[in-house]
């Protein structure tokens, strides 16, 4: 199996060497929740200088927007209602590199992984102009958001946004450059496909759907204990108080609100979670963050050498 998948990479490396490179290389990391998706693709983004896509957070926000409105994801007689909110809304995303990326050095880091990788890139989410960074990251949010998410039309919404993304390439912006934010280029992804950077989107169903001839393709995944674990610790770093966090203080109920999310996003009948047969899966349980950036850099920098 792996040695077909090596000979149809080199055919398309040779189909591809003939001509101009108009695409930008595409790495597509899927997987179930707290697996570490968007921590480390912004890392490999970060270390590869390419931009960053976080699918989630489209989904998170018709989420929030439909909470909003007082209308309940969980009644799927709304379907129609989220449906169309799905469509009206405008996401944008805003990433912001710590540092400028270290693809001068041909992806490698010039000084020591550790003190370098760690500066983790920020991505800001803008609904309808908006920033609600935080509010789409809250326990109602992620308890309803897989609900949303299996609605076939709010699906195709979100894959027609991500097509025509607006999002602002930040990229080559110090820590201290955050005022400067707002200044959205608006570039779309008709001028990134014509960019020879790459990009790298992580979400659910990118390397199946989104994404399927991605350069290289990541599934990740972890022990759902350690995931939830993670995730608890995330909360109560990004909680502003206490009230934030009823009942989500519970590694048990972080564990079963994960299994639930990740049964209903494998088994909806609209672009279900699975593995894409052409990805490298990768099981982060027992890797550092670093471990698992770098796993991913080095293959992107072997596959992008072979084209
Ligand atoms: N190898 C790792 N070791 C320790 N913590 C990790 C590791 N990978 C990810 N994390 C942490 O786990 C949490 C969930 O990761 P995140 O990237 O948000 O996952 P996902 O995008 O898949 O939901 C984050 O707080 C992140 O910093
Ligand atoms: N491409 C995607 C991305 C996310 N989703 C759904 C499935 C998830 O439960 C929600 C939220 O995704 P997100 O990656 O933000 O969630 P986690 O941070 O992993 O908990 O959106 C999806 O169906 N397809």
């Amino acid at each position: 199996m792996i040695k077909l998948l090596m000979l149809r990479h080199r055919a398309f490396c040779r189909a591809f060497s003939t001509s101009v490179r108009t695409k930008p290389f595409q790495v597509a990391i899927d997987g179930p929740a707290a697996s570490g998706k968007s921590t480390t693709a912004k890392l490999v983004a970060q270390r590869l200088g390419f931009d960053y896509i976080d699918t989630g957070a489209f989904y998170r926000c018709i989420t929030f927007a439909t909470l909003s409105k007082g209308i309940d994801p969980s009644d799927s007689n709304n379907n129609h209602q989220i449906s169309d909110i799905a469509e009206r809304s405008v996401i944008q995303l805003q990433t912001v590199f710590a540092e400028p990326p270290p693809a001068f050095n041909n992806g490698q880091p010039s000084s020591s992984l550790s003190t370098r990788s760690f500066l983790l890139p920020t991505t800001r989410v803008f609904l309808n102009s908006k920033d609600v960074s935080s509010d789409i990251r809250t326990g109602i949010v992620s308890k309803h958001v897989s609900a949303v998410a299996a609605i076939g039309n709010v699906r195709e919404a979100v894959l027609q946004k991500v097509r025509n993304l607006g999002a602002t390439d930040a990229h080559v912006k110090g820590p201290n450059d955050s005022k400067n934010d707002n200044n959205n280029s608006n570039s779309g992804l008709a001028a990134k496909l014509s960019t020879p950077k790459g990009l790298v989107m992580d979400g659910r169903d990118i390397g199946t759907v989104v994404l399927p001839h991605a350069d290289l393709k990541v599934f990740l995944v972890a022990d759902s204990r350690v995931r939830a674990e993670r995730r608890l610790q995330e909360l109560i770093m990004n909680a502003a108080d206490s009230t934030e966090l009823q009942g989500q203080l519970d590694v048990e109920a972080v564990q079963k609100d994960l299994e639930r999310r990740d049964e209903l996003d494998r088994t909806r009948k609209v672009s279900p979670l699975r593995k894409a047969e052409d990805a490298m899966e990768l099981d982060t349980s027992n890797l550092t963050i670093e471990e698992q950036v770098d796993a991913i850099v080095q293959e992107a920098l072997h596959r992008q050498r072979q084209c």
